[in-house]
């Protein structure tokens, strides 16, 4: 049974492989990522402009701001100039005159949290505040905007300072108040609460723009985080030192912008600098005003310069939270763009799948190419297109090669009963292997019909060598285009041997891989009768030695390697009295005195040397790479071999001696009958001398001797 884990990583592999899911899965991602490219870079895009559109309006938004404090301070320093205007500057010492003009400064009171008039020196008159009117004994001449007011003449505005009756961080305004004869005379000061409402608590809540006031009172801003009513924005006023004058979260009043880490990017990308001292009069103008370079990356700043107060208002929006729609909007965008994907992707297999539909039966029907499929022309699907023009090549390819394999078939039936018929042996091999063998090719080799088919070629050779070397050389003979013959020797189903003459034909000389026609036909006893008439007509029956002719062919070819330092020799033997042996024991006898002395012979020299029976009793040795002292020595040796051959013959012991004439081979000599005429001689010299005897000749004397031609004895 399958295993349900085998089955899925099986279906898995197949769906890979298939060109639908690629298809779809390609189609998938390129859809994913044009969605998704093209939303993200318009979202980017909206992302920059709406940040820029922020910043303009926040730049806008911070020099509204600053414009309204500016006139909240002029309005300030004016309604103090008007209470200036009707002090009674004649009656200073008048407590009671001072009491109730600083009873009278109703409206002035509501603006300011205190109210003092102080004398040219400095010394407070009178005040007013919440506790009502006091004679306090105090002198602030101390302080460099009243100090200011009564030296020079002018309206001042402190920086701001924590009150030394209401703890907290007030504002002091000052006017001078002048005499009749315009000497400054005294100064009326204003204090005001930063946190009036007046001022700027309503600024960074939300309500900048909205006039009146609480007369310096308003309430403080709780304590915790606080934005700009109704966004994210925080409105920040900071004096030219980095005080924080008006902040949302009231914690922040009166410390630096450095101890928020955030305010402090903001501000120090404002670039602000220093223009005026803290005494210095409002109206001058401090630098930095309009959108601030570079910005935070968290942040978008804007801030406007308040020039009266050299003060700056700065509006901080939080990058993320201002822009976090597009930030939610990025991830909906890779979410619609995978759910489009993946619909499309869906989609597009569907189609894909309707439109392969055709292929897969093509592909169906081309499984079904096999023995015992459809008939040629049956079960193809239709369709248009290329897959339609595909189905129709198809359709005729097979159609053509059914075609192919009905003639082919009906060629082999011929031909197969050719083959069983045919009384020569005829194989056709393909790939080294036989295909078709007639009933004559298995009958040479043992086998039963047809039994060769599908064995190997090499089967049939008796030598794995033989038959690798035959392969070179049948290539080779089929590259000339020629017919290949040869004999070999092949074994048989049994085991044994037999010589056989093999030719073969390629079916085409230009493609050897379209086979081989080969004939066999066993050539054994053909081939033993042709050497047996070779060796017949090469050797002397009696005695198996070279015959004559063989011997005068073999010298003539042997003559060319006679050279001075490779000598040879002929040693002429004839028998002595042999005549006399036929004529008492028979020519029977004298036979096998011949076949004694041959043997006496051949086992008298190398197995090498050229040992030949000329006729009769006359025989002849021919020693290579031999000088004629050696050949005496041979000579000798195999006079008394011969001389020793004795057989007892109907009670008759029979022996038979030998003359030899040993002659050297001079270099050059030209014809074998040179060297046996000189022989000859050597050998009737010994017959000469008394027979059974030796006789060598000088090799001075054989060329003088050589030149006459004389009949050799054994022709007479
Ligand atoms: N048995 C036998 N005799 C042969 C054969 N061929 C030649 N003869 C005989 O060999 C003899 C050769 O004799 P010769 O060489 O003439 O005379 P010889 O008796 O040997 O005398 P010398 O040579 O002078 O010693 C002849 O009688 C031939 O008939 C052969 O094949 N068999």
């Amino acid at each position: 049974m399958t295993r349900p884990w085998y089955r899925w990583t099986a279906m898995g592999r197949r769906w890979g492989a298939s060109l639908k899911a690629r298809i779809a899965l390609a189609c998938v991602l390129i859809i994913a990522a044009s969605v998704f490219t093209a939303a993200w870079l318009a979202l980017a895009k909206a992302r920059a402009q709406t940040a820029q559109i922020l910043r303009e309006s926040e730049a806008a938004n911070a020099q509204r701001l600053a414009a309204i404090l500016g006139q909240r301070v002029l309005r300030l320093q004016a309604a103090l100039h008007s209470a200036a205007k009707v002090v009674p500057v004649g009656r200073f010492d008048d407590t009671a005159a001072l009491a109730a003009y600083m009873d009278q400064r109703q409206v002035t009171a509501t603006l300011f949290a205190t109210l003092t008039l102080v004398d040219r020196r400095g010394e407070v008159l009178v005040a007013r505040d919440e506790s009502g009117v006091r004679h306090p004994r105090i002198n602030l001449a101390d302080r460099p905007s009243v100090r200011a007011a009564l030296d020079r003449g002018v309206s001042t505005v402190s920086d701001p300072v924590i009150a030394r009756v209401a703890a907290e961080p007030m504002l002091f305004f000052a006017v001078p108040i002048r005499a009749d004869d315009r000497q400054v005379v005294g100064a009326l000061n204003g204090g005001l609460r930063l946190s009036s409402r007046d001022l700027l608590i309503d600024l960074v809540t939300g309500g900048g723009g909205a006039g009146g006031g609480d007369g310096g009172r308003g309430p403080t801003r709780p304590a915790g985080p606080s934005v700009d009513a109704g966004s994210f924005v925080d409105t920040v006023v900071v004096d030219r030192f980095g005080t924080v004058l008006a902040h949302p979260d009231a914690r922040m009043v009166m410390r630096s912008v450095r101890d928020d880490a955030r305010l402090a990017r903001a501000w120090r990308a404002t670039a602000l600098v220093p223009a005026v001292s803290a005494s210095t009069g409002a109206g001058q103008a401090a630098a930095g005003e309009g959108l601030a370079r570079p910005e935070p990356e968290d942040v978008i700043v804007a801030s406007a310069s308040v020039p009266e107060l050299q003060w700056q208002v700065l509006r901080v929006a939080p990058t993320q939270q201002m822009l976090a729609g597009f930030d939610a909007a990025r991830t909906e965008v890779a979410a619609i763009a995978l759910g489009v994907a993946v619909l499309a992707g869906g989609l597009i297999l569907l189609w894909t799948g309707w439109l392969m539909r055709p292929l897969e039966q093509l592909e169906r029907r081309a499984r079904a190419l096999v023995p015992g499929g459809p008939a040629p022309g049956e079960g193809w699907p239709s369709a248009g297109g290329e897959i339609g023009a595909l189905v129709h090549a198809l359709r005729e390819a097979v159609q053509q090669r059914s075609q192919a394999e009905a003639d082919t078939a009906s060629l082999l039936g011929k031909m197969q009963s050719m083959l069983h018929t045919a009384p020569i042996g005829i194989a056709f091999t393909r790939s080294r292997n036989f295909e078709l063998v007639s009933d004559e090719f298995c009958a040479l080799l043992g086998y039963g019909p047809g039994e060769l088919v599908g064995e190997p070629a090499s089967l049939i050779y008796a030598s794995r060598d033989d038959y690798v070397a035959l392969g070179g050389r049948v290539a080779d003979a089929f590259a000339q285009q020629f017919e290949f013959v040869t004999d070999c020797e092949f074994v048989r189903r049994d085991g044994s041997h037999f010589v056989g003459e093999l030719r073969g034909r390629p079916v085409k000389h230009q493609d050897p891989t379209a086979g081989t026609i080969w004939l066999l036909r066993d050539v054994t006893a053909e081939r033993a009768e042709h050497r047996e008439l070779a060796w017949s007509a090469s050797h002397d029956a009696l005695t198996g030695l070279a015959n004559r002719r063989h011997f005068e062919v073999e010298l003539q070819r042997l003559l060319p390697q006679v050279r001075p330092d490779a000598p040879a020799a002929a040693l002429f033997i004839d028998l002595d009295h042999f005549k006399a042996i036929n004529d008492t024991a028979g020519h029977a006898a004298g036979d096998r005195v011949l076949r004694e002395v041959a043997t006496a012979l051949v086992g008298s020299v190398r197995r090498d040397e050229l040992v030949a029976r000329l006729g009769g009793d006359e025989f002849v040795i021919v020693l290579l790479h031999c000088d004629l002292a050696a050949a005496a020595r041979v000579a000798e040796k195999v006079r008394a071999a011969v001389h020793s051959i004795g057989f007892v013959h109907d009670g008759q012991l029979l022996a038979v001696g030998a003359s030899l004439g040993v002659v050297p081979i001079p270099p050059g000599t030209a014809t074998v009958a040179n060297v046996l005429q000189m022989a000859d001689l050597a050998c009737y010299a010994a017959k000469s001398e008394g027979r059974n005897c030796v006789h060598v000749q000088a090799a001075e004397q054989v060329a003088v001797q050589a030149l006459p031609a004389s009949p050799t004895p054994g022709d007479a």
